[in-house]
């Protein structure tokens, strides 16, 4: 039994937000609604463009508005964009709207799963190591204040991923 209205996804680029929250709502038979996605349907372009042309603080305002928007439905599987988290007014949304689960993954396994990606412009560029060394420091401990609970990533494919993170999720719902 899921007793919260939402489950919200938060984490690292590449931990698995999309891909694994797909698989949790098909499980739990709920939306799955992917922030960045909305907001560059509603927009009209990709982030990586919107980031070029109008700025960050442009995306970071439209991802507080939609995350606010979404956030205020009832029973949906919400993935947040790998930033969303750092700013509070969104972190109050997420703590008080439904269940957070972070999904954690480690600096060699984000290399491993996006050797091939250039969508991410928070890792555009050379050194992705250090980019992604930086934001970790900058960002996991605050994944980890608004988290309910925290799925470890690990090195395995995302058809055993799933299973456990629905595990973990079913068990800590049970003790709720
Ligand atoms: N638990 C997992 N095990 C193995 N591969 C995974 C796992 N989770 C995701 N992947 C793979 O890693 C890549 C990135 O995953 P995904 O896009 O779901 O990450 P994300 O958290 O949504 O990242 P972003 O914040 O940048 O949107 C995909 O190719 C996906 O198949
Ligand atoms: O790491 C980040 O700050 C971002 C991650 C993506 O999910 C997108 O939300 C966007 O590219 C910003
Ligand atoms: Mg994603």
């Amino acid at each position: 039994m899921n007793p919260s209205p939402n489950l919200f996804l938060v984490g690292p680029t590449g931990a698995g937000k999309t891909t694994i929250g797909q698989r949790l709502a098909a499980h739990y038979g709920l939306p799955f609604i992917d922030l960045d996605v909305e907001i560059e349907k509603r927009y009209g372009c990709t982030i990586t463009h919107m980031f070029q042309t109008q700025g960050e603080a442009t995306f970071r305002a439209r991802e507080s508005a939609h995350l606010d928007e979404f956030s205020l439905h009832q029973g949906i599987v919400l993935a947040t964009g790998a930033g969303a988290v750092m700013a509070a007014a969104n972190r109050e949304t997420l703590m008080t709207r439904g269940t957070v689960l972070m999904l954690s993954v480690g600096v060699d396994e984000q290399l491993d799963r996006l050797a091939h990606d250039t969508a991410r412009p928070m890792i555009a560029g050379d050194d992705r190591r250090s980019r992604l060394e930086a934001l970790a420091g900058a960002r996991n401990h605050v994944y980890e204040e608004v988290a309910d609970l925290i799925f470890r990533g690990r090195h395995e494919d995302v058809a055993h991923a799933a299973p456990r993170a629905i595990e973990l999720l079913d068990r800590h719902w049970r003790r709720a």
